[in-house]
């Protein structure tokens, strides 16, 4: 279908609440006033974006945000913009981040049949991205909503590229989900994801992130060594996965396909 080409403007909408601070600009609850259709308004400013120079990374977003029809991928329904600023009309996430989520656990972590049905959603997602050459390379739990009936949804193409690919931008943020063939910024492949869906598999069961360090390069040397340990409380098909998705070697990695018919799904979701 035909995306509907209507030119959106501000007047169009009742703004709420904010939803949340990102690094260039704000999300807001707000209210298509004909429809009263709820979405979420993220509000990028232009200046900001020339400064960090990632025009070309907004640019992208967009294009692949708002072509992507799945239920696992947050939709991007249009955007417009001011003098200073671009709006981004987005899907509204009811249940919020899954970092925000995860924060709200006791021991910031969750049971083995909820961390599996997130991965679940998760790999579907990659799936369908994959098919389409496109790779996330930012799977981390800042940018995975929580719809209705806690359906996960990948939001933030900010760093979705086509692949191959190799990193131009400097990385700012959190290193903790980045393989090793990223941190090195050589050319990577959609091999990238695999390894973050191994190293959220692993935050979601056990509340830190697996390379996790407070000093830089002591992460960075983890990654690069593949050195973390996995608690005796977590199960064998759990950690069976995640064994096969931190590997060093991209090409060494359990393929999606493989991934989606692992034991710890069909053993924990009914
Ligand atoms: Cl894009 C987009 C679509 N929907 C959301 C959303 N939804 C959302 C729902 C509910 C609650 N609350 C539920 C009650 O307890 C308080 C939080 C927050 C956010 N949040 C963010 C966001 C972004 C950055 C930081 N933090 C949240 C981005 N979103």
């Amino acid at each position: 279908t035909q995306p509907n080409k209507k030119a959106w403007s501000l007047v169009n909408f009742d703004i709420g609440r904010p939803l949340g601070r990102g690094k260039f600009g704000n999300v807001y609850l707000a209210r298509e006033k004909e429809t009263k259709f709820v979405i979420a308004l993220k509000v990028l400013f232009k200046k900001q974006i020339a400064d960090q120079g990632i025009e070309h990374q907004v640019r992208r977003e967009i294009e692949i945000q708002s072509h992507l029809r799945h239920p696992n991928i947050l939709r991007m329904y249009g955007f417009f913009h001011d003098d200073a600023r671009i709006y981004l009309i987005l899907e509204y996430a009811p249940g919020g981040t899954l970092f925000n989520a995860l924060k709200n656990q006791p021991n910031h972590r969750f049971d083995e049949k909820k961390s599996a049905k997130y991965i679940k959603c998760l790999v579907s997602a990659l799936i369908y991205l994959h098919e389409r050459n496109v790779i996330h390379r930012d799977i981390k739990p800042e940018n995975l909503l929580l719809g209705n009936d806690d359906q996960l949804k990948i939001a933030d193409f900010g760093w979705s590229v086509h692949e191959p690919n190799s990193q131009r931008t400097t990385l700012c943020g959190t290193m903790d989900y980045l393989s090793p063939e990223m941190v090195q910024g050589k050319p990577h492949t959609k091999n990238v994801d695999l390894w973050s869906i191994g190293v959220l598999a692993y935050e979601l069961l056990v509340g830190s992130a697996p390379f996790h360090h407070e000093n830089y390069d002591k992460t960075y040397q983890k990654i690069m060594r593949v050195e973390y340990v996995l608690p005796q409380y977590i199960s064998k098909a759990a950690a069976h996965l995640i064994k096969s998705l931190l590997v060093f070697n991209p090409d060494k990695r359990m393929p999606l396909d493989q991934v989606a018919i692992h034991p710890w799904f069909t053993s924990n979701i009914k």
